[in-house]
């Protein structure tokens, strides 16, 4: 008989709504996880701030500390799992267990998003794993493809909805006509969106995994500062009949795409018009899902459960796995690449279609004033059409593609122009293969 392997010992730091599933499926799976690890898995300890705190999971008092220092630099200790989020505590903490020689699973993606250069290069410089799977789309196996699955094809365009609060609030907005404060408050009410929405609705929390996409996409440096980021909080529910009744749907895009050339890569989140038909249409209520266009693979669609404490800590319990697998074999998984090092252009060179809505006076002449300033700026008009009679009157208009600089210009102007009462909305439109 061989003799079994000596178990591995995790430092959970954090036990909210993550953290707390994390500890369930450690127990609840514990010979299933050391049947596939080659060896058991053990709670050494969890980190919280306010130990007397009901939580969603029975915990051994004696696992609980506010010592999270004490507890990650412990020498029995081979594993740490920070579920805490945000910058601090959880990067000193990340920095302190590698330097002891732990390896880390984190989910934190406004840390990786902020300063992952520190973390990566702690992790390649003490010979330890960084595994970061629930750190973009919860649930859904994205990043493994990404830098494993997809290591042997160019990836051209990764665009996706990645948070899974706005999708909720847009959905609502396009299947029941509510305004944005009335989806917002429903999805707050469902525990979707918390208290202080503020993260979710400006695009904080979706350009953060934007970025950790793009680096992973294009073997680049890229940080949450080199993203372009609106939210959604200005979306109307005019704006989704709107689109409503041109075949669109709205969503909250993430797209990283590399230009033509392939000497520079754009990365944006914002509002977007999307065909009906594009298959990111039709993901509903909180759900994920990340198109990849790569060069050999094609198209290729992640889909699934963004958030939520067992989805998240689902994707935390196979990062736990590898890294504990990599433990036992004496190796470390593969490291972060940034060979490419690819620049993030500014917005303005970004090239898309738009939609722009204008409030006009209803006579002769109107649509050649406007058709001469979209001309001017070099931005060709798709398609025009005209809703409503006198004081009512508006002109909407989608364009061939352009870039973000001419259009802004060509708005600007637009607003100058006396015919012009008010630009009512202006909309970035993609998922479609219109030039
Ligand atoms: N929730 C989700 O659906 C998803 C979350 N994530 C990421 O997972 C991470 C955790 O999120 P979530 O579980 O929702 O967060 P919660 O706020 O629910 O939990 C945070 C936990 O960290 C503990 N904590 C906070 N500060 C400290 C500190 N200084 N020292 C020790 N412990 C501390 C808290 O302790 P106490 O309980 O005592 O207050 C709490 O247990 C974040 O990085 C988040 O971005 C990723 C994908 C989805
Ligand atoms: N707040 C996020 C969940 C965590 O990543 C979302 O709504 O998707």
């Amino acid at each position: 008989m061989t003799n079994p392997k000596p178990g591995l010992k995790v430092a959970l730091l954090g036990c909210g709504v993550v953290g707390s599933q994390v500890v369930r499926l450690l127990r609840e799976q514990a010979d299933d996880l050391a049947a596939r690890i080659g060896a058991p898995l053990e709670l050494a300890g969890v980190a919280v701030r306010r130990p007397g705190r009901k939580r969603d999971v029975d915990l051994d008092p004696a696992l609980i500390t506010t010592d999270a220092e004490a507890l990650v630099t412990r020498d029995d200790v081979d594993i740490v799992v920070e579920v805490i989020g945000g910058i601090e505590p959880a990067r000193s903490l990340i920095l302190a267990a590698m330097a002891k020689g732990k390896s880390v699973v984190t989910a934190n993606k406004a840390l990786l998003a902020e300063d992952g250069a520190t973390i990566h290069r702690a992790a390649r410089e003490n010979g330890v794993d960084l595994y970061f799977e629930a750190s973009v789309a919860g649930a859904i196996p994205l990043l493994r493809p990404l830098r494993e699955s997809l290591a042997g094809d160019r990836i051209r365009r990764v665009l996706g909805i990645v948070n899974g609060t706005t999708n909720y609030i847009l959905d609502k907005m396009d299947s029941t006509g509510a305004s944005f404060t009335e989806a917002l408050e429903e999805a707050q009410a469902l525990g979707y969106a918390e208290a202080d929405p503020t993260a979710d609705v400006e695009g904080f929390d979706a350009a953060a995994k934007a970025a950790i996409l793009a680096g992973l996409a294009f073997h680049s440096r890229v940080t949450a500062a080199d993203v372009h980021r609106e939210g959604i909080t200005e979306i109307t529910a005019s704006d989704v009949a709107s689109a409503k009744a041109m075949g669109y749907v709205i969503k909250l895009l993430a797209i990283c795409a590399k230009t033509e050339d392939g000497r520079s890569i754009g990365v944006r989140v914002h509002p977007a018009m999307i065909p009906r038909s594009h298959p990111l249409a039709g993901v509903r209520e909180a759900y994920n899902a990340v198109f990849v266009e790569a060069e050999s693979a094609g198209r290729l669609m992640f889909y699934g459960a963004g958030a939520g404490g067992a989805p998240t800590a689902s994707a935390v319990l196979g990062d736990i796995v590898a890294v504990a697998r990599n433990r036992l074999a004496g190796t470390v998984g593969p490291e972060e690449l940034t060979y490419a090092d690819l620049k993030v252009h500014p917005m303005g060179e970004t090239i898309t279609r738009y939609y722009v809505s204008l409030d006009v006076a209803d006579k002769p002449g109107v649509l050649a004033r406007v058709a001469e300033v979209f001309a001017r700026h070099d931005v060709s008009i798709q398609t025009v059409r005209q809703e409503g009679r006198g004081d009512d009157a508006q002109l909407v208009l989608v364009t061939h593609q352009a870039t973000d600089a001419a259009l802004s210009a060509t708005v600007q102007d637009l607003g100058r122009l006396d015919i012009v009462r008010a630009v009512a909305s202006v909309m970035r439109v993609e998922g479609d293969d219109t030039p």
